[in-house]
């Protein structure tokens, strides 16, 4: 918190003005009743209470109060007084100096070696050095010059020292109090016993004067309630009351009441005074040792709470577990029971433990009446034996057991079932403490199963003798898994031989094959009248129409194929379509192909852009041939003139017979000159081919006509038939000309070519 400085000084002004005038008061209140003898008493208590307080700035105040009172109240000297008053700030200075030195003992001042520490430090070492330089001062330069004896020095200390003792320890403790722990121990005692401590005193002190011991008896009966304070009370109070006693007794001693009055004297009131020390540092200890005891008692009130709540910290976790496992044990149960399979639980010796529900409706009896018994008792000789075997398999080492089954249930109905067996083992220690059992009711399965195996065996026989061939092969590698008597003839290879071989190498081709998949892939699994080419195990070929479709077969993804062998279909089909195309006489390409092909060249001339020739090709007097050498001996002229012509020309030109004598050759990429050199080079082979038979009657050589027509990009004609028209005209021309001739198709007849 923030402090002006003026406010600060003013609050200094105030507490040292405060300080003298104790010091001042106390001084006048003593030394003014006994003057020389009397040593200041309460100098060094309110020296050593300001500084305790407020600190070293009350030092100034503390030199001037006690020089006043040295000075001007007790007439020493000035040397003699400022020295004293030296020694009253230094003692008790040096004394709030070692305290310091200790902070927490400092701040708390709560045990006994806190007191001891304060005794010592403030009280002997404090009162030591005032009392020392006071008494050097006041025999140098007192009043009578007093001499400086070793009584004059223990006096003064004794004074010092009690008064301290007596007085300061409640500046101390107050200092470390705060206000509100003040409040809080407040209570009838606090105010009680001080004022019986109080009134007791003062009584003492209204008795008459005089060495009787009663007086000093009764006094002393004072203490019996102090004590009891300093007991029971907080340190301050006890503390303070002390001081208050004591500046009661002294007060009356001094006015010459109490009983102490008649001790009165230099030896007498020293006695006195450590009577004072002896009670204020017993008072100060029984009142430290019973804060400790105090304290101690609340460490161990506080032990024992937080060991209660501890206790029932720990007392409310095993509840809740205790609630929890008994809510799991619930939970299982309800669990066991709303199992449709029955469940048994059976001691290591094999005696029924616990079952659910579904086990009591299996057996048809009760819990209780199966607990104890074994399983040949509750589930008959077959069932039981097994169940008996499984149990001593478990026990003797396998970890769990599964077997099937028959059990006649108690309506005579046969059923099957499957056991599930483990061993239960004790979750802490693992022994093994009994073996679980769950059965799974599998009577209905084994129909299906039976059904199913009859139902394969039908299938297996129908496939077997089936007509049309059958293959399954694995989807993922061609496996053979199956093939049919039909399908070994036509294969030539039994499945016997090849069972589990891919079948991959009798695919003609590996196109086939993926389109297949392909097909299966995108229509469904079906795949149906897909032709394809086959090879046989013994390499010939063969081809089949298919019928495909995806499955299963036992355990494998499979492809079921049937086939129908279409070998013979194939290749008639092969053989019409070439007789569609060929000239039977000769084997060359007849008109309709011829034309076809002319047409094809002349869209393809027409986009590329070059020329192309049609020769037209006539056997001169053929029909001589005929008449003289029979028809039969024409048809081999005929193939003589069509082999000699194939002869003559490049793997692209082609040679037609358009019917009769007639023949056409298309030559692709060809201008009318090249086409000409051709005509006249198969114009000269034909004539120098011996077609005719060597001993010819008519004497005669073959020879043809030629006509040519060219097809130039930049023409109008749009089509072959009119290409090879103008080659037959041209032909005529030849013809006309005399036979044996080549001509070249032109717009006007005889015009230049
Ligand atoms: N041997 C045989 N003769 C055929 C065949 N086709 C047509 N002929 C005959 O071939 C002859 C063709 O005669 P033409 O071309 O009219 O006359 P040509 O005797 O050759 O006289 P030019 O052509 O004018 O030189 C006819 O007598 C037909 O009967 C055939 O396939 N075999």
């Amino acid at each position: 918190m923030f402090t002006s400085p003026s406010r600060s000084m003013s609050r200094w002004l105030f507490w040292s003005a405060g300080i003298v005038a104790s010091y001042v008061l106390l001084a006048w209140l003593v030394l003014g009743v006994r003057s020389t003898e009397i040593v200041l008493w309460p100098s060094a208590a309110v020296a050593a209470f300001a500084l305790i307080t407020r600190g070293p700035s009350m030092v100034p105040a503390v030199l001037l109060a006690s020089w006043v009172s040295n000075y001007l109240l007790l007439g020493w000297g000035l040397q003699a007084s400022l020295i004293i008053a030296a020694g009253d700030a230094l003692g008790p200075l040096l004394g709030w100096w070692v305290l310091r030195r200790r902070p927490a003992r400092w701040q708390e001042f709560q045990t006994t070696s806190d007191a001891i520490w304060f005794i010592a430090a403030m009280g002997m070492m404090a009162a030591a050095v005032s009392a020392a330089v006071g008494a050097t001062a006041a025999a140098f330069y007192g009043i009578g010059h007093t001499p400086l004896t070793p009584d004059l020095g223990v006096q003064w200390w004794v004074t010092d020292m009690t008064s301290i003792v007596v007085l300061t320890p409640a500046a101390a403790l107050l200092r470390a109090l705060s206000w509100e722990e003040m409040k809080a121990s407040l209570h009838w005692e606090t105010v009680l016993a001080p004022l019986l401590a109080l009134v007791g005193t003062l009584l003492t002190y209204t008795m008459p004067t005089g060495q009787s011991a009663l007086p000093i008896g009764l006094a002393s009966l004072v203490f019996l309630p102090l004590l009891w304070t300093a007991m029971r009370l907080p340190l301050a109070v006890s503390a303070s009351l002390n001081a208050l006693i004591a500046v009661v007794i002294v007060t009356a001693t001094v006015l010459h009441h109490g009983p102490m009055y008649s001790m009165l004297g230099s030896d007498r009131f020293v006695s006195m005074q450590i009577i004072l020390l002896a009670m204020a540092a017993a008072l100060l200890l029984a009142g430290l040792l019973a804060n400790e005891r105090s304290q101690a008692l609340k460490q161990v009130r506080d032990i024992n709470a937080t060991l209660e709540k501890k206790v029932n910290r720990r007392t409310a976790a095993l509840q809740i577990a205790q609630a929890t496992t008994q809510a799991q044990l619930r939970f299982q149960e309800s669990l066991l029971n709303a199992l449709p399979n029955p469940v048994a639980f059976s001691d290591p010796q094999g005696r029924f433990t616990r079952v659910n529900v579904a086990f009591n409706l299996l057996v048809g009896l009760g819990g209780p009446e199966i607990h104890g018994r074994t399983g040949t008792q509750i589930l008959g000789t077959t069932l039981g034996r097994i169940w008996e075997e499984m149990d001593h398999e478990l026990l003797s080492g396998s970890q769990q057991a599964t077997r099937e089954a028959p059990y006649l249930h108690p309506d005579h109905e046969p059923t099957v079932w499957i056991l599930n067996k483990a061993l239960v083992r004790d979750a802490v220690s693992r022994q093994i403490v009994g073996v679980v059992t769950s059965m799974q009711d599998i009577t209905a399965l084994k129909q299906l199963q039976q059904q199913l195996s009859e139902d394969e065996q039908r299938f297996r026989f129908l496939a077997e003798e089936s007509p049309v061939p059958l293959v399954i092969t694995r989807t993922t590698d061609a496996a053979l898994l199956f093939s049919n008597k039909a399908a070994d003839a036509l294969f030539r290879g039994s499945y016997a031989q090849y069972a589990g071989q891919s079948m991959r190498h009798l695919w003609g081709d590996s196109v086939s094959r993926d389109q297949l998949l392909q097909r299966l892939q995108r229509e469904g699994g079906v795949v149906r009248g897909m032709e394809a080419q086959f090879r046989r195990f013994d390499g010939t070929e063969v081809w089949l129409l298919l019928s495909v479709t995806r499955g299963r077969y036992r355990d494998d993804d499979a492809l079921i194929f049937a086939f129908k062998d279409i070998t013979e279909v194939k290749a008639r089909e092969s053989e019409l379509r070439n007789l569609a195309y060929t000239d039977t006489l000769t084997g060359i390409p007849n008109r309709r192909y011829f034309m076809a092909r002319a047409a094809a060249e002349l869209r393809r001339a027409q986009r590329e852009g070059t020329p192309f020739a049609v020769l037209a090709l006539d056997i001169d007097r053929f029909k001589l041939v005929n008449d003289q050498l029979g028809h039969q001996t024409g048809d081999a002229v005929i193939r003589c003139f069509a082999q000699t012509c194939m002869q003559q020309l490049r793997g692209q030109d082609l040679c037609g017979r358009l019917g009769g004598d007639e023949f056409a050759i298309l030559l692709p990429q060809t201008n009318r000159q090249v086409a000409f050199d051709v005509a006249q080079r198969l114009r000269l082979a034909i004539q120098e081919a011996s077609c005719l038979p060597p001993a010819s009657q008519i004497g005669m050589t073959l020879t043809t006509s030629i006509g040519i027509a060219e097809f130039l990009p930049i023409s109008s004609i749009s089509d072959s038939d009119e290409l090879l028209d103008r080659a037959d005209q041209a032909l005529y021309r030849a013809k006309e000309s005399g036979r044996n001739r080549v001509e070249i198709w032109t717009a006007e007849p005889g015009a230049p070519v």
